[in-house]
């Protein structure tokens, strides 16, 4: 057997850099490559070698990468297969995966990103079940639209956890599509012809939320003249997303974790328990660290939610996706013109905006936009004005700005050397120079008032711009 060091890849591409890069990267991590520019000529070279595992582009010259992965996956007796596209919607990323392909990859990927992936195909077993064929996809069905990286690595992350049973916990701030991601991983599962209810434990009557959850049995409680099934039981061998898990009550929490960890559940006033066949999927927009924390959340609740968990990074992080996002939805309305309804100026504004209220904001805007605009292309003074912020004090630091800063300090006192500057100076010259420009821009390019906004000397400001090499003939 060839040791984790030595193993035999096939790269099929039909673009040279692609295969090069690939040939590179992999060669340094001790493996042999070999390359084809079709699938034809990668099929031919699998039979033949029968690599230990395949790189394999969607688009190819002939036969496509989706329609040849179960014959790769046949040729290599199921070598890992890893696919890489060009733009990957969720529904080629779902196909790739349902072909057996092991892992995906979107061009352009990072090379940290492609190692890793590549290392856990290899790591997974070479000799996976036969390939289950390629299932023809419904598009009748809301679309998670995103080109962004980020967005493509939760495509990714869909594709390779829907199939299975295993529970998810989804993240992120509120309106930018959790329960889009959820009814996705739902549509993508093998549960898919069967029930899928959210339930937002907030909109349950407290008094009755256990009895609404997991039913009750006539006699219970003063009102229950009969027996009911509640929502676990009503979503039997198909799939629940709790909405804000975190507003489940305590004492709920670990009757939840009871159906998670033995899979069952008692009706209010019963003593039999009942089998829950139920994939449980969970969305929270907030910390739930911090809840454990203030002692709102179970600890061993957590850690089961959080084993599988899938982030939608907000808005203003995937600012390439809003072009993209209003088309959708203006084609949605069936806008004339969708396509060309925005322009570049337009683009921008709208790029500059900080969608606190994410999608559902962008959305919304849009649909109002083009009420006003009645079929012309849009225009800026179309939209409703930005939501203000949750949180509009800028005196303290949001909570996601503190979250990069903890993340840039702990990766910096990794690097840390004898040779680093000491982590303070570090720190302000990695964030200083973006301060020192604003307030530049801010007062059109007057030093004085920008020192006096800055709370600084003049003559520091200069010492300062000087330090950092801001290019003078770059401001204003
Ligand atoms: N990537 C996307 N592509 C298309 N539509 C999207 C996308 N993301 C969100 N939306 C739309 O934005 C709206 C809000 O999405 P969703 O309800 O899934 O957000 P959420 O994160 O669950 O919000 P909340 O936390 O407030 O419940 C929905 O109308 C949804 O269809």
């Amino acid at each position: 057997m060839t040791s984790q060091e030595d193993k035999l890849v096939l790269v099929v591409d039909d673009e040279p850099s692609i295969c090069w890069a690939f040939q590179k990267m992999l060669q340094q991590q001790g493996h042999r490559v070999i390359t084809a520019s079709s699938a034809e000529e990668g099929l031919r070279l699998a039979e033949e070698q029968k690599p230990d595992m395949v790189v394999l582009d969607v688009r190819l010259p002939k036969e496509d990468g989706i329609t040849a992965l179960p014959k790769f996956r046949k040729a290599t007796d199921n070598a890992p297969v890893v696919v890489i596209t060009a733009f990957g919607d969720l529904e080629t990323a779902v196909a790739a995966v349902r072909g057996g392909a092991s892992d995906y990859l979107t061009k352009p990927f990072r090379l940290e990103d492609a190692i890793h992936v590549c290392r856990q195909a290899m790591e997974k077993s070479a000799h996976r079940n036969a390939p289950v064929a390629v299932q023809a996809m419904s598009t009748n069905h809301d679309s998670i639209v995103g080109a962004s990286p980020a967005m493509q690595w939760v495509f990714r992350q869909i594709a390779l956890v829907a199939d299975s049973d295993l529970s998810v916990l989804i993240t992120g701030e509120t309106g930018t599509g959790k329960e889009l991601v959820a009814a996705a991983i739902h549509r993508h599962s093998r549960r898919a012809e069967q029930p899928y209810i959210p339930i937002a434990p907030i909109t349950l009557n407290p008094d009755v939320i256990e009895s609404e959850l997991f039913g009750h049995v006539k006699g219970a409680f003063t009102g229950a003249d009969e027996d009911r099934a509640g929502l676990f039981e009503q979503a039997q061998s198909g799939t629940v997303l709790l909405d804000e898990i975190g507003d489940l009550p305590l004492a709920l929490q670990a009757k939840l974790l009871r159906v998670l960890e033995q899979g069952q559940y008692f009706r209010v006033g019963d003593v039999r328990p009942r089998q829950a066949n139920v994939r449980i999927l969970a969305a929270t927009h907030c910390n739930l660290n911090d809840a454990v924390r203030a002692g709102e959340f179970r600890e061993d609740l957590f850690h089961r939610m959080t084993g599988v968990q899938i982030h939608l990074p907000p808005l203003r992080e995937r600012r390439d996706d809003i072009e993209l996002l209003c088309q959708h939805f203006l084609q949605s309305m069936q806008y004339p013109d969708a396509e060309s309804a925005i322009d570049a100026t337009l683009r921008d504004d709208l790029k500059q905006r900080a969608w606190h209220g994410n999608v559902r904001e962008l959305k919304s805007a849009t649909e109002h936009a083009a009420v006003v605009a009645r079929g012309r292309a849009l225009r800026l003074s179309d939209f409703p004005p930005p939501k203000p912020s949750r949180n509009n004090s800028v005196s303290t630091l949001d909570g996601s700005l503190e979250k990069e800063i903890r993340v840039w300090a702990l990766a910096a006192i990794e690097k840390q050397s004898s040779k680093s500057l000491p982590l303070h100076a570090q720190f302000l010259s990695t964030t200083e120079p973006a301060l020192l420009k604003v307030a530049i821009e801010h007062t059109g390019g007057n030093r004085a008032k920008a020192a006096e906004l800055l709370g600084i000397h003049r003559g520091t400001l200069r010492d300062r711009l000087r330090a950092y090499k801001i290019d003078e003939g770059t401001l204003p």
